[in-house]
């Protein structure tokens, strides 16, 4: 009687284990958004990885968004590869990269509070676009760089939406850095030419980032570049409290960015830098490395020839000042300022 009772408790026992394993073994079958739901923790998990930040829960909008965003681990740009500009790299280092870095520094009264928005502005080619790399490694923010054309022509309907991720995005992976590069391009002065969608953009963008200064927890902060500084709209302005100018370059500064383009490149030891500086009076940062890369060929133009004259030589000789000189005197007899 009781080995009965046994049999048939082990034989129920084994019945409902049976049950139990067909039920979920048919409701992972039937889950139809199983394989969706690991594709997004897959994404997710690349994207945590990329970005250097733990895993997040993000919205397929601010999954857009993220495609634009750089992890400063992966910036190639610090302030020692920018040649000059001293005086700007202190000030932002001051108030742009300390607060993102040692916010609680910055926590002792209402006088140091950390910067929301920051605006550089020059002519082209000035190292606009380098500088705001540069501070989002050194400070270790993840960079969202915000291309507005991008967005409003594969997105056509869901900008606004995209703005908003943009500054939710930005929220959950603090400390980041908003860039927009022309920015007058999109913050600009309301024309009438203005399309409909722009405008609403414009309009979300302003509400949120205004949320955004007034929350003082938040270590998110605007970073905006342009040519044209007075395209901009004074209500952005206002928003943009420290304003830098980044303008072409003089002598000395020429001088630090001719260093830091041939740092590490076969050159003369004989190179006079401050008499080639001299050569270039009127250039920004990117025109001397676009004749510093002209020079760069002179050595090979004449390694080539010694070949075809049977010389001997295994490589081509370092660049030297003459090449230098000869660049530059060759670019300023074609150049259009
Ligand atoms: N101060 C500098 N030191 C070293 N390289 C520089 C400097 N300024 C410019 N360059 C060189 O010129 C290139 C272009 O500079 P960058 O894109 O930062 O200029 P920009 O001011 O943002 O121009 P734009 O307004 O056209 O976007 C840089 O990638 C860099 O190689």
């Amino acid at each position: 009687m009781k080995t009965k009772f046994m049999q048939e408790l082990l034989l129920y026992a084994a019945r409902a284990a049976l049950s139990c394993f067909v039920l979920f073994a048919g409701l992972r079958y039937l889950d139809s958004n199983r394989e969706a739901a690991k594709k997004a923790l897959e994404k997710k998990r690349e994207l945590s990885k990329r970005l250097g930040r733990p895993i997040i829960h993000t919205t397929p909008y601010e999954d857009v968004i993220a495609c634009d965003v750089i992890n400063p681990d992966h910036i190639d740009v610090d302030f020692e590869s920018i040649g000059g500009l001293d005086s700007i790299k202190q000030a932002l280092f001051e108030l742009v990269i300390l607060p993102l870095r040692r916010p609680e520094l910055f926590a002792y009264g209402k006088l140091l509070g950390p910067q929301k928005g920051v605006l550089l502005y020059g002519p082209p080619g000035t190292g606009k676009t380098m500088l705001a790399k540069a501070i989002a490694k050194e400070s270790g923010a993840a960079f969202i760089n915000v291309r507005v054309s991008n967005l409003m022509s594969k997105w056509f309907g869901d900008a606004q939406k995209l703005v908003a991720a943009v500054f939710s995005l930005a929220y959950k992976l603090q400390p980041a850095i908003i860039f927009i590069d022309e920015v007058d391009s999109f913050l600009g002065q309301r024309r009438a030419t203005d399309n409909e969608v722009l405008t609403s953009m414009k309009t979300e963008f302003m509400a949120l980032w205004d949320g955004f200064t007034t929350d003082q927890n938040a270590r998110v902060m605007v970073l905006a570049a342009t040519n044209r500084p007075s395209d901009l709209d004074e209500a952005i302005l206002r928003r943009l409290p420290q304003v830098f100018e980044i303008g072409k370059p003089d002598r000395g500064d020429r001088e630090k960015i001719l260093k830091v383009i041939l740092k590490g490149e076969r050159v003369d030891d004989s190179i006079d830098f401050d008499h080639i500086a001299s050569l270039c009076g009127g250039y920004t940062g990117s025109d001397i490395l676009e004749v510093c890369k002209q020079a760069a060929y002179i050595p090979l133009r004449d390694f080539l020839q010694g070949e075809r004259n049977g010389s001997r030589s295994h490589a081509p000789r370092p660049l030297s000042q003459l090449d230098l000189a000869k660049a530059f005197d060759t670019s300023r007899k074609t150049r259009v300022i």
